[in-house]
């Protein structure tokens, strides 16, 4: 059973896929009102106002898998959950239309002072000449973050007849133009707008963004939205602006806390203010959690999750292309890391032939979590392989080449150790499995399945037979047999498959063999 836990309030309807599968528990409950199980739960999915820190995760030991019904991942310590080998996805696109309208009735409710008025005319007070507005027509927009809400709010700005002057140092010049906006540096922006409204994401560089200099920067009489993140707008620096006149009128629907509690901007009448409402419509819920409900069915079936936050993007297509390579790569990784049983520095993976046309960094991830899985006690998968690797001090590098020796595609992996190098190769046949056909300089041919042993020694007639008298003395059976070597004469392999493991005693009596040089057991 794979359970989930659903912490704050998301559809019920959009996660209807989840609810209808009997191999899927759902338990919807506050993370703190479920204590005593949350070691339990494979899944948890959350909206903004669960925290998920690293002190909750120490209690999910069995969690792989988090979802958030919406776009900010900012409650979410992503880098806890990516150490630990725990998928983070969210629903990027489900709410992007409601945040952008609310956005927009944000600002038309500023400009024309709609809440006060509101709040005036149920006090039985009839004062119009209290609430004169201005239009947006006409008015300059200043957007920063174009992404998918900024540039939807840029739309509807066009529509009503503003100019948009957008900051966004990772947008083109081509997809501006495209939108029809213009990009300017943030200190233009600051200076020429009459609102600016900011819609990034909640990152060390965007916190406090509006803060005193920067707001010192902007145009006198300017309003200011967030509808994006507490925080990207410095609280505590826009009261004395407030104070001076300098900004005409705020809208905010997010907060460095949430919730407030008694905020000091509240004293302000031109401060309006919303409960972090931007992506509450019945539509964007239902589609937020339609969109994890479906992510969580497919990484629940091993298929590939498109929006995660700490994996790379994978279409079901590319997915289904790097499958079988996906799978060689982790046993290439698994098998090299046994051989090499010493401290490494460094990785090098070498893609040729059709695998060289893919989408390799998956594969290399792979690769990597089956080269670290026998020397790390915690997970490790392909969301921490590559944070794993940087905190043990192994590098890696992918090549490309065209050297396949013969087969249609082929995977190379060095690994440098401490006065030793190791290289292993393989490849992937269609409709037959993966084969090793390369291992430490010597060409052989053997499945990486199973219970393998590792035998190096001197090319002399009646190797075989020894090394299967022993295992025959201990009733270890063998299933398969590969040998291979250098030269006649020379350094020679043996890569035999058996039934079952061998232990200690086993691996001593055959390295007591004369022209037994080494004998390794490798587990694949
Ligand atoms: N109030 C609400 O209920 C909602 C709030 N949001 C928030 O809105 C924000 C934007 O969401 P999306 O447009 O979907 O994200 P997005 O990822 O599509 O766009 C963010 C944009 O910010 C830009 N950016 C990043 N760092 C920047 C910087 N230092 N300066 C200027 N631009 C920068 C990026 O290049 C990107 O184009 C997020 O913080 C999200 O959490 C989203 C949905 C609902
Ligand atoms: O999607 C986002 O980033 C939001 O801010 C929406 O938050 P919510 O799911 O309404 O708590």
């Amino acid at each position: 059973m794979f359970r989930v836990l659903v912490s704050d309030a998301i559809s019920e309807e959009g996660l209807a896929p989840l609810c209808a599968s009997a191999q899927i528990d759902i338990v919807q409950k506050k993370t703190t009102e479920a204590e005593e199980e949350l070691h339990t739960f494979d899944a948890l999915l959350v909206r903004s106002a669960t925290k998920v820190t690293e002190e909750l995760l120490e209690k999910m030991p069995n969690l792989k898998i988090i979802g958030r019904a919406g776009v900010g991942v900012d409650n979410i310590d992503v880098d806890a959950a990516t150490k630990r080998g725990i998928v983070v996805i969210n629903a990027p696109n489900g709410n992007t239309i409601s945040a952008a309208e609310h956005t927009f009735a944000m600002m038309a409710a500023l400009v024309r002072r709609i809440p006060q008025a509101h709040i005036s005319v149920k006090s039985r007070e009839w004062n119009r000449s209290a609430f004169v507005g201005n239009e947006l027509f006409g008015k300059k927009l200043g957007i920063i973050g174009f992404g998918r809400i900024g540039s939807e709010v840029a739309k509807r700005a066009r529509a009503f007849g503003m100019s948009v002057h957008v900051y966004d140092p990772f947008l083109t010049k081509e997809r501006a133009e495209k939108l029809g906006v213009s990009i300017h540096s943030l200190d233009e922006v600051l200076a020429a707008a009459d609102i600016i409204t900011v819609h990034t994401p909640l990152t060390k560089e965007t916190r406090g963004l509006l803060g005193t200099e920067n707001l010192a920067k902007t145009k006198k009489g300017v309003y200011l939205i967030n509808c994006a993140r507490g925080g990207i707008i410095d609280e505590q620096a826009l009261i004395p602006f407030l104070e001076s006149g300098h900004v005409a009128g705020v809208a905010l629907d997010v907060f460095e806390q949430e919730p407030p509690g008694d905020h000091p901007l509240f004293a302000f009448d031109n401060v309006i203010v919303t409960p972090h409402l931007g992506a509450s419509t019945v539509e964007a819920q239902l589609n937020v959690a339609t969109q994890v409900a479906e992510e969580l069915l497919h990484f629940f079936e091993g298929r590939p999750v498109t929006s995660s936050i700490n994996l790379p993007a994978l279409s079901k297509d590319v997915y289904e292309k790097i499958q079988a390579f996906y799978h060689l790569g982790r046993k290439l990784g698994l098998i090299a890391s046994q051989f090499m049983n010493i401290p490494v520095q460094e990785l090098s993976v070498t893609y040729a032939g059709t695998v060289a046309d893919l989408e390799t960094t998956y594969i290399t991830r792979s690769l990597l979590a089956g080269f670290l899985r026998p020397r790390v006690a915690s997970t490790v998968n392909e969301v921490n392989a590559a944070m794993v690797a940087k905190e043990r001090g192994i590098t890696y590098g992918e090549k490309f080449s065209d050297e396949t020796h013969g087969y249609a595609n082929c995977i190379s992996l060095t690994v440098h150790g401490e006065n030793k190098t190791f290289t292993i190769k393989g490849t992937h046949v269609p409709n037959y499995g993966d084969r090793i056909v390369h291992f430490d300089g010597v060409a052989i041919d053997f499945a990486p399945e199973g219970h393998l042993l590792y035998i190096q020694h001197q090319d002399r007639p009646g190797m075989i037979g020894k090394v299967g008298n022993v295992l025959g003395a201990h009733d270890v059976n063998i299933a398969t047999m590969q040998v291979g070597r250098q030269e006649a004469g020379g350094k020679a392999m043996m890569i035999l498959s058996l039934d079952k493991p061998v232990d200690d005693e086993v691996l001593q009596a055959l390295a007591q063999i004369d022209d037994i040089e080494t004998v390794k057991r490798l587990e694949a």
